[in-house]
């Protein structure tokens, strides 16, 4: 089935003399976490005002929940919440009093909702203490509190890590995957950092001048980042017999120079070395390799603007 929440085709927005986004075709599906990644001025804000309703295309589609015309996508935006930018709290408040306001202005009745959402974000013990004494992380997870108030289907969150402590890190990261697989909420949330976003997306879009430059998942990218152990040997085949034999893996690859990639035992490296020692196996080079995330997303952005 063909279930979507956002669908894009060839959105393009251009300031004056600067195209900030360049025909993005995308498509989110629902119940996954898109981590949109690129450097600063990638275009990763535009797209989400875009989104968001904040500004208009200067060309191209948005379809939201299946709606394309401007006023069934005012109302579709209805189901979706976002924090772009800076979070759309008023520091002189409490959280308390910030979630009160937005709640009203919304006109939702559910008075219960404003303690679920505090207890939601983790701020139901901040009492009277005023936003402005908040940390970063209490601050952004405010923000994430306040665009959950119209419980949204679709939450867009501009940089929601960026600046975060450790422990703001993984407070963060918990509250997002908590969202997606509780409340059964979609998530597009933007980094510049892809070691960032890494376990917790499940898909990323790259994003460089623009353009989107690839679209992978969790998997594919853990395959791209995958460590492996490289071995050389005169004696290829013996080699692999061995590792068949003596530790019961086929988890390697014989690659054309006859080099070997196992992709287990790389935490084992004395365990492989014994063993070719005692199996009277010649061993000309024995290493860790493969590519970081760092590399993996350095090599993407070179290739893309050597094309
Ligand atoms: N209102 C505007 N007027 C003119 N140019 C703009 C405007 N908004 C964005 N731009 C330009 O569009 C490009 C994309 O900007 P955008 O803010 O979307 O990037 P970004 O990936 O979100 O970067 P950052 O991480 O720095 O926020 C940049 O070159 C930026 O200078």
């Amino acid at each position: 089935m063909d279930e979507y929440v956002l669908k894009t085709r060839s959105l393009t927005k251009t300031y004056r003399n600067t195209v900030a986004l360049d025909n993005v075709t995308i498509t989110l599906k629902p119940g996954r976490i898109y981590g949109l990644i690129g450097h600063n001025g990638a275009g990763k804000t535009t797209f989400m005002r875009l989104i968001a309703g904040l500004t208009f295309p200067t060309s191209g589609e948005i379809n939201l929940f299946g709606y394309t015309q401007a006023k069934h996508l005012q109302h579709a935006r209805q189901r979706i919440g976002f924090m772009i930018e800076a979070p759309a709290i008023n520091t002189s408040m409490s959280a308390k009093e910030n979630v009160h306001l937005h709640r009203i202005i919304k006109g939702i009745p559910n008075e219960e909702l404003e303690q679920e959402l505090l207890a939601l974000v983790g701020l139901q013990n901040t009492g009277k203490k005023k936003a402005r004494n908040f940390s970063l992380g209490m601050k952004q997870r405010l923000g994430i509190a306040l665009s959950l108030i119209g419980s949204p289907e679709l939450l867009i969150l501009d940089e929601p890590i960026n600046g975060l402590d450790p422990v703001g890190i993984v407070d963060m990261r918990n509250l997002l995957q908590t969202l997606c697989a509780e409340k059964n909420i979609t998530i597009l949330l933007s980094s510049h950092n892809l070691s960032q976003l890494y376990q917790v997306a499940t898909d990323y879009i790259i994003i460089d001048h623009g353009k989107i430059i690839e679209t992978i998942t969790l998997s594919e990218l853990e395959e791209q980042c995958k460590q492996y152990v490289l071995l050389r040997t005169n004696q290829p085949e013996l080699l692999v017999s061995t590792l068949e034999k003596e530790l019961h893996t086929q988890n390697y690859l014989v690659m054309p120079d006859k080099s070997i990639r196992l992709f287990d035992f790389t935490d084992r490296m004395e365990t492989l070395a014994a063993l070719f020692q005692r199996k009277n196996i010649l061993i000309t080079n024995l290493s860790i390799e493969g590519n970081t995330l760092e590399n993996y997303y350095i090599d993407l952005m070179e290739r893309s603007r050597n094309v």
